[in-house]
């Protein structure tokens, strides 16, 4: 048998699978400029990713020095999303090594979905233009289960949309939600250290810490064979 025939490895999306900061930076900006506000530099947008539109609105205008009416939250939200939209895919890209991991997993026998913060019409379109949408049984947003990681519902719901097994399955992300679902979840966790984070990757709890897709394999292998895994199967 392949070493994870069974398997369901969950990936989450931002900062994980792709490197999407750049776009979603730059729409923030422009939100900003519309607003008339200053923009944000890079390398502090970048770790607002992670949480979702809303959460990226708000706390970008919180670390740009302005103040958000509550009233006005959807509407920017909303308008975000529609600058969003049309240029999800400018510059994101898959990481490193990404593809590379997939078609390796893939042939050690598992399957794979995403449980994203993104909502799921523009996860799905991101994949879309990406040619990346082949690779996952499941792409599942907070939306389309009314759950938002770090609940863990939200995992375990892309899990069941994968045809997938809870004690069978790897999360791997980047981020304090991903961390905090897989451990609500009971799920092993891989952290990759590349992508959007306020905490350092390193103190995130994951079982195992990656610097380069090119280490995913032997985790998620490592991962299926550890004593601990085994014994709750
Ligand atoms: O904040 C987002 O848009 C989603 O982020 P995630 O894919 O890292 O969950
Ligand atoms: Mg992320």
């Amino acid at each position: 048998m392949r070493a994870l025939e069974g398997w369901t490895i969950v990936f989450d999306l931002d900062g994980t699978l792709v490197e999407t900061a750049s776009d979603i930076c730059a729409v923030l900006n422009d939100l900003l400029e519309e607003e008339g506000i200053p923009p944000l530099p890079y390398e502090q947008a970048r770790l607002l990713v992670g949480r979702g539109a809303r959460a990226l609105v708000q706390r970008g205008f919180v670390a740009a020095g302005a103040t958000v009416a509550e009233a006005r939250l959807d509407e920017l939200v909303d308008r975000f999303v529609d600058l969003y939209r049309p240029r999800l895919a400018e510059k994101s890209r898959p990481f490193p090594g990404c593809i590379e991991a997939l078609t390796a997993l893939r042939e050690a026998g598992a399957i794979f979905c995403v449980c994203t913060n993104k909502r799921t019409e523009l996860s799905v379109a991101l994949f879309e233009a990406l040619g990346m949408s082949h690779w996952f049984a499941a792409i599942v947003g907070p939306d389309a289960v009314g759950a938002r990681k770090p609940d863990p519902n939200h995992l375990l719901a892309a899990i069941a949309q994968a045809g997938g097994d809870p004690a069978r399955a790897i999360m791997v992300g980047d981020g304090e939600p991903d961390a905090g679902a897989a451990r609500a979840a009971g799920v092993p966790l891989v952290i990759v250290d590349f992508g959007y984070t306020t905490i350092p990757a390193a103190e995130l709890g994951g079982d195992i810490l990656i610097s380069h897709f090119s280490e995913l394999a032997d985790a998620c292998r490592r991962l299926a064979t550890c004593p601990a895994v085994q014994a709750s199967l």
